[in-house]
């Protein structure tokens, strides 16, 4: 069989600042999965360099994780028999985070995440949206200064989706957390980000103010019409037909016409 080699992140370059909050967004398949995997250590670039707080991540892998929190919406870090206190815990141990600071952190994750009424849940047992709010606190309660979020509202009803995005608010705003966020959700966007990189078949397309890309973009939608089986008379105006039971039929009252 051949291989075929595809560069899905090509001449990306950006530069994220300390306390930003930053979308990263794209169509499916655009390669924002695969900069925050490369961003978070998990992937090595082929060519070029990352630095995340002047690490290279697969390079310097337990200091960086020391740095980083990560969430990927559609796996999760956390131990799937386990009641969620306890990959708390285990996650507390494994950074070693003091005892203090971990009692100070959970007990703050959890009034604000509302997380008291599954604590002691196993974590299959939880719905999307527990699973998610306990996903993030997991991924910061070693205290990182960066948070990696690859689609974190996927799949959320909007309270849910609410409450993540106002926790989200907070830490940025209040510990000066950087976000990068990758979404398909331009609600978390517009709520969230000040800055907002487009990204297409491993390209940048856009970066800039989330402000300049509503104003740029924001007024557009597309509308694509698929109608393989369109009848012509539709594109002629009304048309008169004999139906199965006589009765005249006027095509123009229920033939959906396009243009308008
Ligand atoms: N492990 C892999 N092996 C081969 N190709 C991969 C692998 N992971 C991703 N790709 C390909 O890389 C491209 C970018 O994938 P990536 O997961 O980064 O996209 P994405 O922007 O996160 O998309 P989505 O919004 O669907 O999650 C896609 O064409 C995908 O098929």
């Amino acid at each position: 069989m051949q291989k075929e080699t595809i560069n899905v992140v090509d001449h990306v370059t950006f530069t994220v600042r300390k306390g930003d909050f930053v979308g990263y967004i794209g169509p499916n398949g655009a390669g924002k999965s695969t900069t925050i995997k490369m961003l978070s250590g998990v992937l090595v670039p082929t060519s070029g360099t990352v630095h995340v707080k002047g690490l290279e991540p697969y390079k310097n892998r337990k200091q960086h994780a020391g740095n980083i929190g990560v969430v990927f919406g559609q796996r999760t870090q956390l131990w799937w028999d386990l009641p969620l206190i306890e990959s708390f815990k285990l996650l507390g141990k494994i950074y070693n985070v003091p005892k203090e600071r971990f009692q100070h952190n959970l007990e703050m994750f959890t009034e604000i995440l509302d997380m008291s009424s599954f604590l002691s849940t196993p974590v299959r047992q939880l719905s999307l949206g527990q699973r998610m709010r306990g996903d993030i606190a997991a991924a910061l309660l070693h205290e990182p200064e960066i948070l990696f979020l690859d689609e974190p509202t996927i799949g959320l009803d909007i309270l849910a989706k609410e409450k993540i995005q106002s926790f989200l608010q907070k830490i940025n705003k209040e510990k000066e957390i950087t976000i990068i966020l990758t979404t398909h959700n331009m609600d978390d966007i517009e709520k969230l980000c000040r800055r907002v990189i487009f990204i297409d078949k491993g390209q940048i397309l856009f970066d800039g103010s989330t402000v300049v890309m509503t104003a740029e973009f924001g007024g557009f939608r597309y509308l694509v019409v698929d109608a393989p089986n369109w009848d012509e008379a539709a594109w002629n105006g009304p048309s008169v037909e004999r139906r199965e039971d006589n009765q005249l039929f006027d095509g123009s009252k229920t033939t959906s016409r396009w243009p308008p």
